[in-house]
């Protein structure tokens, strides 16, 4: 079993999903955000206000590149999608799961941080057109589209390990 990258729009529970899943596989998990932050030494949000979103987007790439082959799950930024590399990468290194959840539930939980530099001082309507915008990258590059709306953190993790046969 290769890589497994799961993929989603921000708030979709990549980073939460990845930790558990990673847990209950006992497999190491590096989450491109937390790599980024560790090599630059600076916050995502910092990043995007020094340099621009196109310079976060070469990092990611940067990070995806740097992985070695060993089985792991890489839990992404919900617009590594964005480059035609990144999808290569993926696609031809691992799993691609794409963790869905309807638009509403994400809003919900994107209220509750201000982390996230392409939602602050954005509307719904605007983050809505975003994820209309990005759900076919999202598809195009999945092995695996796993529905997560509505779902517990538990019963996600068991679906992901019953789709790739691991349990
Ligand atoms: N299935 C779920 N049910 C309820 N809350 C969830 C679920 N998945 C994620 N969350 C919560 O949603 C928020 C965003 O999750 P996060 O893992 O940061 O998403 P992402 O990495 O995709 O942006 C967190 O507060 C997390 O606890
Ligand atoms: O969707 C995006 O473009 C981004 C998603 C974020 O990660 P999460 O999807 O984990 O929130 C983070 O990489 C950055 O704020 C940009
Ligand atoms: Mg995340």
């Amino acid at each position: 079993m290769q890589t497994i990258f799961l993929t989603g729009f921000m708030g979709a529970g990549k980073t939460t999903i990845g930790q558990y899943l990673a847990e209950h596989l006992q497999w190491p998990v590096y989450d491109t955000d937390q790599l980024i932050e560790q090599q630059t030494g600076q916050q995502i949000k910092e990043i995007f206000s020094l340099y621009g979103e196109e310079r976060f987007r070469e990092l990611e790439t940067e990070t995806l590149l740097k992985k070695n082959n060993q089985p792991c799950i890489v839990t992404t930024g919900g617009g590594i999608i964005l480059k035609p590399i990144n999808r290569e990468l993926m696609k031809s290194t691992g799993t691609v799961i794409f963790l869905r959840a309807d638009f509403d539930i994400i809003w919900e939980r994107l209220l509750q941080d201000d982390n996230r530099p392409l939602v602050k001082n954005k509307s719904k309507e605007e983050v809505e057109i975003l994820y209309n915008s990005r759900l076919p990258l999202y598809m195009e590059s999945a092995t695996h589209i796993v529905d997560t709306s509505n779902k517990s953190i538990d019963e996600i993790v068991q679906q992901i390990a019953h789709r790739l046969r691991l349990n």
